[in-house]
């Protein structure tokens, strides 16, 4: 008897980018199953960046495919990929900084509605009642993340952590399917990192997400990922468990690499 194994809901297949002369992805293919939580690591222009902007459609890939819940994804629309099923953070902070905390996240919820144009445009009923909806929601995801008391502030005003963690509201707020973090503890010390990671494990859970973090605290990965990928200069160089790439040569190479 064959033994039941979770779908996979990510499949990348030799995806490239090159820019000019330069392979800062190349023939990289890995998969990721639903439900679990991956960690992307390597040294500094590794391409662990270039690769979420391949799976976001920020860039195309060169050549390659990639594959969410089995249909190809790989060159679509960035908003495409987002309503598909894969929403994401950025390494440098990407919020509206004049809007709300509550703004920032209401307007992901916005993005995702099925509102009619007709009724928002005539403002009928359905459009307020949905309207009320989306506040109430967008709150709810806010006090998981212990930013409901601070909805009216601006969110620049918010501490840098705070920042970090609106974003990732925000991601969820588009009810994605595959989470995409880029190195979300950054900056941050080390009682908010474990507090993030912890909140980070538990969203899985809540939310049925399967989610690939790209994060340079080495032991933060170790503690919380299923499986791990490791990218060297564009290339796919190791993937498994914490404890097989804690000892695996060719990681410990490429680091010793990065700090000689
Ligand atoms: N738009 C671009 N144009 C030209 N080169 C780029 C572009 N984006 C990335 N690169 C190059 O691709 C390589 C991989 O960069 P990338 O940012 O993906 O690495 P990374 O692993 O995320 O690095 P870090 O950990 O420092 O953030 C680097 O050499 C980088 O300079």
């Amino acid at each position: 008897m064959t033994q039941s194994r979770a779908a996979v809901l990510l499949e990348v297949k030799e995806a490239s980018r090159a820019f000019g002369g330069l392979k800062a992805v190349s023939e990289v293919s890995l998969h990721i199953d639903q439900g679990e939580l991956i960690g992307l690591i390597g040294p500094n222009g590794a391409g662990k960046t270039t690769l979420f902007n391949l799976l976001t459609g920020v860039y195309p890939p060169s050549s390659g495919s990639i594959l969410l819940n089995n249909e190809s994804i790989g060159g679509m629309k960035p908003y495409r990929i987002n309503h598909k099923g894969a929403a994401r953070t950025f390494q440098n902070i990407r919020l509206f900084t004049a809007m709300t905390v509550l703004e920032n996240v209401k307007i992901a919820f916005h993005q995702h509605a099925r509102h009619s144009l007709f009724s928002s445009m005539l403002r009928l009923p359905k459009h307020f009642q949905g309207e009320e909806e989306i506040t109430r929601k967008a709150m709810d995801i806010l006090s998981i993340f212990n930013l409901a008391d601070q909805g009216d502030e601006i969110a620049s005003n918010l501490s840098y952590g705070n920042q970090r963690r609106l974003e990732i509201a925000r991601a969820l707020a588009a009810g994605p399917k595959l989470l995409l973090l880029d190195e979300p503890a950054a900056g941050m010390n080390p009682n908010e990192t474990r507090d993030l990671m912890n909140l980070i494990a538990w969203i899985r859970e809540e939310f049925d997400l399967t989610i690939l973090l790209i994060e340079h605290d080495m032991s933060l990965v170790m503690g919380v990922c299923n499986r791990i990928y490791v990218l060297d200069r564009g290339i796919l160089i190791a993937d498994g468990t914490p404890a097989e790439i804690r000892n695996n040569p060719k990681v410990i190479e490429a680091y010793l690499g990065q700090e000689a």
